[in-house]
């Protein structure tokens, strides 16, 4: 499989190429050239079939012979050994839990993946990878935990200073070794930014990746929450809408990616918090970027979304199109804490901020006799100051969390994008 870059001005790449360089050279972010559904039988009988093997079927064409078949087998287990369970919440309305992994938010899928397609493209060579992300909150620390100790790779995680949670922090900051954590006077659009610049800064010596969504190998795997979801519910013979809790895009457009392969998905819905970058968009039809706003949604705070060029691209550029299969709504940080008083209120379901964002998106759109999932894309734990406030009430903290709480954080701080550079070429 082939990938070009959307900004149209740069060579094609395999997925080797396209993961090891993350960004393509004219500052474009890779696209597969084909997308070809899977088998009306596979998506009929899908229930036949283990998460494995659906994780497989979904990926495999995007990856080609850039990794042998086995490898890429033993890759997906070690990536997926834990659940994605759907709590039901109301009768037309369920929750796709994404938060049982290490870290206890949905990027543990795409870090743990992309790690072991790096280590396994790095298994050779001598020569050490350098992984750049950007966090608005949870990628850093999934990244961090999934990419501990990979030989060849050093991870540099930039964030934005008093921006994250204090348990986000300190996953991305306490592990040490081949993990080191920038915090950046700025928002999370500026370590974005800072990021795309230091892969095209031909100054600095380093081989440079990145472990955002921009990188395919993170990007990618996201496809299969969907995928799971709809073995979950095959059976009740619902028509699905999807409500993702969105601030870079990435999340919901592998779920249009899982539409494109097939999978028969009624709606999209992205709701975000009061970064309304892309429902401005939908609306006005003039896509006008714009400085984060900071929330109690934290991992949201996005101004810039990188994906939505892609989402684009899945629907032809063009804007009825996308208005058609896709809507998304903006909600304030009062009608979140709302969302969450009253999911714990009538069902007893404790959200966080994000995953409450997303159940806004369901209820306001008309799901006739749809049934609505909203993804709960983290463990309500690494907010614990606003969901204890909001709904008054103490939450038990998993030992995992418990475990990093005492840890020392180590930082460097910097305050744009020459102090990054610095560091990278010391
Ligand atoms: C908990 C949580 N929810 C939602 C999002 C938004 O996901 P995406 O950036 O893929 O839109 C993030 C960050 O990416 C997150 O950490
Ligand atoms: N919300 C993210 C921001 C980056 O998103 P990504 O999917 O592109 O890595 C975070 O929590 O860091």
């Amino acid at each position: 499989m082939n990938y070009y870059s959307l900004h149209h001005n740069a060579p094609k790449v395999s997925f080797q190429e396209a993961v090891i360089r993350g960004l393509a050279p004219d500052r474009g972010i890779y696209f597969p050239e084909n997308i070809t559904p899977l088998s009306e039988d596979f998506i009929e009988n899908i229930s036949d079939y283990s998460h494995e093997e659906i994780a497989f079927e979904a990926i495999q064409q995007f990856i080609g012979d850039d990794i042998p078949k086995s490898i890429l087998k033993e890759i997906i287990a070690e990536t997926l050994s834990f659940d994605f369970p759907i709590v039901p919440i109301e009768e037309n309305i369920g929750t796709l839990e994404l938060f049982h992994g290490p870290t206890m938010a949905f990027k543990d899928v795409g870090a743990r993946f992309m790690a072991r397609c790096l280590g396994y493209f790095n298994r050779d060579k001598d020569e050490s990878v350098t992984v750049l992300v950007a966090t608005s909150g949870d990628t850093g620390g999934a990244v961090a935990n999934g990419f501990l100790g990979v030989k060849g790779v050093d991870v540099v995680i930039l964030y934005p200073s008093g921006k994250v949670s204090e348990v986000q922090e300190k996953q991305l900051t306490t592990l040490g070794q081949n993990i080191t954590a920038l915090e950046v006077d700025g928002v999370f659009d500026d370590c974005q930014e800072m990021v795309k610049t230091a892969f095209l800064d031909a100054e600095i010596e380093r081989t440079l990746t990145s472990a955002n969504s921009i990188n395919i190998a993170r990007w990618l795997p996201q496809m299969f929450y969907f995928f799971f979801a709809y073995k979950a519910m095959h059976k009740k013979n619902k028509n699905l809408v999807f409500s993702v809790p969105s601030g870079n895009f990435g999340n919901i457009c592998a779920g249009i990616m899982a539409q494109k392969l097939g999978l028969p998905i009624q709606h999209f819905i992205a709701a975000t918090n009061v970064n309304d970058t892309v429902s401005n968009y939908l609306e006005a039809g003039v896509y006008a970027p714009k400085k984060s706003i900071a929330t109690i949604s934290n991992a949201m705070d996005v101004g810039n979304p990188s994906n939505f060029i892609r989402i684009q691209e899945l629907y032809d550029n063009d804007l009825a199109t996308i208005k058609k299969h896709f809507s998304s709504y903006s909600f304030s940080d009062a009608e979140t804490k709302i969302a969450m008083k009253s999911l714990y209120d009538k069902a007893k379901y404790i959200a966080d901020p994000h995953g409450a964002v997303g159940y806004l998106g369901l209820k306001n759109y008309d799901l006739k006799d749809a049934y609505g999932i909203f993804l709960e894309t983290a463990h309500p734990v690494k907010f614990l100051p606003t969901v204890e406030s909001t709904l008054s009430r103490k939450i038990a903290i998993p030992e995992q969390i418990q475990q990093i709480m005492h840890k020392e954080k180590k930082a460097h701080f910097i305050t744009d994008y020459e102090g990054l550079k610095k560091f990278l070429m010391e």
